[in-house]
């Protein structure tokens, strides 16, 4: 598995900038749209950022629909929001074709039924295809909402679920492994020294997927890595 490494996160963030305008690129110029499901936490802040900054007319907007990989059961405005983070950073200032926040303000299960009928009525097939997801990593090996050892974990006939995180005390929204592996693309984000365990027990490790959730992500083709050096610390240098 090849991962990107980049001297600082600010580096990183450039570089997820661009891939992601040149999968834009490429995804309107084949197929009319660009369909992306954004990450959560902090991570990405900065990416979307330099989208919104330096990319403003250098990406076809009007044609990017922006989906989510999971979310917080909080209300759209609150400060945990993953919808909140996005549109700070980059929704406000850039004027895409559509935005698809989960509906964390409702209970869990309701806002996974709603996420399903969207996907549905977006994408009009059984497994949506989006052009790239973008994903982190915590520092437990979890990947958007998949906990480990948590019950969305097994499941593979629903496409977004409320997901129990006892752990945190909190039920999480999110898409589940089928989705995140139909994707023409997944690419994660991995920055600071609290990622560098997980990283190398995800890339080299043996550990079961139910420890490591993001093990479980394996689209055709496999993920593409980005990570800082501090991340990337503990992996073998690829
Ligand atoms: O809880 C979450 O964690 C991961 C990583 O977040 P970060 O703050 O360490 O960048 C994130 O990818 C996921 O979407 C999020 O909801």
């Amino acid at each position: 598995m090849s991962v990107k490494v980049f001297d600082t996160p600010e580096d990183l963030a450039a570089a997820a900038a661009g891939a992601f305008a040149e999968k834009a690129a490429e995804a309107i110029a084949r197929r009319g749209r660009f369909a992306v499901a954004l990450a959560g936490g902090s991570t990405p802040r900065s990416t979307y950022e330099i989208l919104a900054r330096d990319y403003a007319g250098a990406v076809d907007w009007p044609r990017v629909h922006v989906f989510f990989g999971d979310e917080r059961t909080v209300p759209p405005d609150h400060e945990d929001s993953n919808y909140r983070t996005a549109r700070e950073a980059l929704l406000d200032h850039v004027p895409v074709g559509s935005v698809h926040p989960m509906r964390g303000e409702l209970p869990p299960e309701e806002a996974a039924a709603l996420y399903v009928r969207d996907l549905r009525t977006f994408f009009e097939e059984e497994l949506p295809a989006f052009d790239l997801i973008m994903l982190g990593i915590g520092g437990d090996g979890h990947t958007a909402s998949l906990f480990p050892e948590t019950s969305a974990l097994g499941v593979t006939d629903r496409m977004v679920v409320a997901n129990p995180v006892p752990k945190l005390d909190t039920t999480r929204i999110t898409l589940t492994a089928p989705v995140l592996n139909a994707a023409r693309e997944v690419l994660f984000l991995v920055a600071g020294e609290g990622k560098a365990e997980a990283l190398k027990e995800i890339l080299e490790g043996d550990a079961d997927p139910r420890e490591y959730p993001a093990k479980l992500v394996q689209p055709p083709g496999g993920p593409g890595w980005m990570a800082d050096r501090a991340a990337a610390s503990r992996i073998k240098e690829s």
